[in-house]
């Protein structure tokens, strides 16, 4: 039988979408799960692309059945599952072969696992993968780190399968080692900015001006076709506008409000801080996940506290909404510029060389965050790939300009009413504290060195003073 050019390990959601994707471009693929029945349902399912599958049910049938050297994706649970798979895949490969792990890997491990490899003949890529089933089985946006010769060698294929925009395929190889799960990493503390962003507008829209889930959706859907047009806003309108066939009530309003996480933006705050990077939008939007999980613990604060009542609106109602719109461009500025923010620290800590640029460019079509803003991000960052951060890039400046009164009308209103909006107002602060010369850390310092001796700049140019304390 003629063997297939590439493998998969991992038939779940992704794994088996991206196999489908891979086929469907003329690939034949070898693909094996851990449970066979999975693989035996994939196969059996996979319709016209059967004859480019071939379904293995042991990794040495698995392995043999890949024309060497063998790239081998492991799209699989991450963490402990991707250590041992790779273990018991080991034993069957020959020099050259190269373990692909695609799932959302904590960076660190992607280095671990990359210098483990490093003398024995085996290579092994980290790449971080978006856009969920959908992206997956139909173009997925890709973030490859691995050595360059490794990246040749996969290329050809990872570009058949890739998302694309306006012709351009969304997969790059971003550096060595883990900058590809380094920046899907950040990829998806952004997205939990974003989508923690769109909640608190939906909160201020439910809670505060009462209005009903279609009624917001209609919102969301306007504003999908203009500034804000991103695959998020495009969802939000439809999950707000779907009904619930059990209670005919809309779904939305039938969900428990406790957000899930599985790591990546926890891991976005940790690198943030250890790379020391202000990253207060995407900290906000991990910590609102968290408060959102204390559902128990908010309901008895709420018989204790009640809640506030909504104050009048700054202006009327349809300039308010237009106000949210703003307000809300303005707050995802503060965020993607903290991502990438959080990015260029990495890579010069990591010496990854990360091109930003390119990171905007792969992002504006398959992954979540994908949007119309990611083509204007890719411009600026294209003009100057090296700008301190992107508030200040010349376009990204003048929309903030645009937009903050609104920002600030939205959150003073918010905070009035008692309306939780953690991320747009830590935006807020974020720039407010980022735009001014002088602030008031001065008097820290001088805290510090009366209670430690810790020493200050002086603005005259002494430096490691002390103060006149007295005891
Ligand atoms: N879902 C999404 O939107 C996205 C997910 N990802 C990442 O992709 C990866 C896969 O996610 P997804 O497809 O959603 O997950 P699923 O839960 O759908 O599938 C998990 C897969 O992992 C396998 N698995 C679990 N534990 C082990 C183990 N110890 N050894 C071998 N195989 C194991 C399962 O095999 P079995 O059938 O035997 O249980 C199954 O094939 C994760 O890292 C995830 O974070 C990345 C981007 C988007
Ligand atoms: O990587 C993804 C999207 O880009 C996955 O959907 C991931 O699971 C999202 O993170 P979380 O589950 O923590 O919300």
């Amino acid at each position: 039988m003629e063997q297939a050019e590439i493998g998969l390990i991992g038939l779940g959601v992704m794994g088996s979408n991206l196999a489908l994707n891979i086929a469907e471009k003329g690939n034949r693929i070898a693909v094996f799960n851990r449970s066979p029945e999975a693989t035996r349902n994939f196969h059996a399912e996979a319709g016209a692309l059967q004859d480019r599958i071939v379904p293995c049910e042991t990794l040495e049938a698995f392995v043999a059945a890949i024309r060497p050297p063998r790239p081998i994706i492991i799209m699989i649970k991450a963490g402990e599952p991707v250590d041992q798979q790779m273990e018991l895949l080991k034993p069957y490969l020959s020099a050259g072969d190269i373990m692909i792990d695609a799932g959302n890997a904590n960076f660190h491990d992607t280095i671990r696992r990359f210098d483990n490899l490093k003398d024995s003949g085996l290579t092994f890529i980290g790449m971080g993968v978006s856009g969920g089933e959908e992206g997956a089985r139909h173009g997925p946006s890709i973030m490859v780190g691995g050595t360059e010769e490794s990246w040749k060698r996969v290329e050809t294929v990872l570009t058949s399968i890739s998302a694309r925009f306006n012709g351009e395929p969304c997969v790059a190889w971003l550096g060595e080692n883990g900058a590809g799960h380094f920046v899907k990493t950040i990829h998806n503390g952004i997205e939990y900015a974003d989508m923690q962003m769109i909640a608190e507008i939906y909160g201020i829209l439910r809670d505060g001006l009462r209005m009903d889930a279609a009624e917001i959706g209609e919102v969301f859907g306007r504003w999908n076709g203009g500034r804000l047009n991103s695959y998020l806003t495009e969802i939000t309108e439809k999950v707000l506008k779907a009904t619930d066939p059990v209670s005919g009530k809309p779904m939305v309003d039938m969900i428990v409000d406790a957000a899930g996480q599985k790591g990546t933006g926890k891991w976005s705050v940790i690198e943030a801080q250890n790379l020391g990077v202000a990253a207060t939008a995407i900290e906000a939007a991990v910590a609102g996940r968290i408060l959102s999980s204390q559902k128990a613990e908010r309901e008895a604060a709420e018989t204790i506290f009640g809640l506030p009542t909504p104050v009048e609106l700054p202006t009327d109602k349809a300039a308010f909404i237009d106000d949210l719109e703003s307000a809300l461009l303005a707050a995802k500025i503060g965020a993607y510029a903290q991502g990438f923010a959080v990015m260029a620290a990495a890579s010069a800590h990591y010496n990854w060389n990360l091109p930003m640029p390119t990171i905007a460019r792969i992002w504006r079509a398959g992954c979540i965050i994908r949007s119309q803003f990611l083509d204007e991000i890719t411009s600026a960052f294209t003009a100057d790939p090296q700008a301190a951060n992107l508030i200040v890039t010349p376009a990204f400046s003048q929309m903030v300009k645009d937009a903050d009164g609104a920002l600030r009308r939205v959150v003073s209103h918010a905070a009035l009413s008692g309306l939780p909006v953690p991320a747009l107002s830590s935006a807020l602060a974020y720039f407010d504290a980022y735009r001014r010369g002088r602030g008031t850390a001065n008097l820290i310092q001088a805290q510090r060195d009366f209670f430690g001796a810790h020493g200050f700049d002086r603005i005259d140019g002494v430096d490691q003073h002390h103060g006149p304390w007295g005891s």
